[in-house]
């Protein structure tokens, strides 16, 4: 029987998981979800409605009604939006409701690369390749700070250098602190510091532990 290829990346935020998701995906065929996004499109929908970002009932109708084909990267990339999701998602019932979209995405055929807190650990504990991407805090804010002097700063937020480098390290704490599918890695999971390593390099080691993972079954 024919089973679907599944690469799980977690990391913290800018470690660079999605950048690789997107170009393992391309080069493999197969499908991609950055399931942050999905948290933050419900962070997004409460944030819209003027609902608040902590009341659990609204929140999981909010998640209901996500539709994973119609994620607007250029409006969820908004800083504020992704400090906000990482509150939503300490709520459990809100996690089980994405959770149950994103590993039917996961299952379907040919595969999918997904990335995010949890996909090793929770959303796809059988994956086959399971990688855990890093960096340190400054490389992480350096690299966000700059996709935001691109963006021009589309959210009007104050969004300096040190006030980015905080909100990291303070996310950080929330995602590997909360009860539930806290930021880590896998037990199975091979880690990849990109603190020193380009986009390719760090994609040429992704691939190799991929091809090494891939040979017993192939
Ligand atoms: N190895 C790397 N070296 C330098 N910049 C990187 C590297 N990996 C990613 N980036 C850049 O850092 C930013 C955050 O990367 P991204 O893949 O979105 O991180 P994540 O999905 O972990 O939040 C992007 O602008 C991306 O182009
Ligand atoms: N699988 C996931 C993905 C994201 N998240 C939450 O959603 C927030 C935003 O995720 P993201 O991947 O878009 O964040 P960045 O790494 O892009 O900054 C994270 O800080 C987590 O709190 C999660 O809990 N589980």
């Amino acid at each position: 029987m024919t089973e679907p290829f599944i690469i799980a990346i977690d990391g913290p935020a800018a470690s660079g998981k999605g950048t690789l998701s997107h170009r393992i995906a391309q080069v493999l065929g197969l499908r991609h979800l950055d399931t942050g996004l999905t948290y933050r499109a419900v962070a997004h929908a409460l944030l819209s409605a003027g609902e608040p970002l902590d009341d659990e009932a609204t929140a999981v109708a909010a998640a209901k009604r996500i539709d994973l084909g119609a994620l607007e990267k250029s409006v969820l990339a908004q800083h504020k939006i992704g400090e906000a999701a990482s509150k939503v998602a300490v709520m459990s019932l809100v996690r089980s409701t994405l959770v149950e979209q994103q590993r039917l995405f996961a299952n379907a055929l040919p595969g999918a690369v997904l990335d995010g807190r949890d996909i090793g650990t929770v959303v796809c504990p059988d994956a086959q390749v399971k990688l855990y991407v890093i960096a340190s805090p400054q490389v992480r804010a350096r690299r966000r700070w700059a996709e935001v002097q691109e963006r021009g700063n589309l959210s009007g937020t104050d969004a300096s250098f040190e006030t980015i480098l905080a909100d990291i390290e303070a996310r950080d704490a929330r995602d590997m602190g909360r009860a539930d599918s806290p930021l880590k890695p896998a037990q199975d999971a091979t880690t990849i510091d990109t603190s020193d390593m380009s986009i390719d390099a760090a994609f040429e080691a992704a691939m190799q532990i991929i091809e090494q993972h891939r040979k017993p079954n192939a």
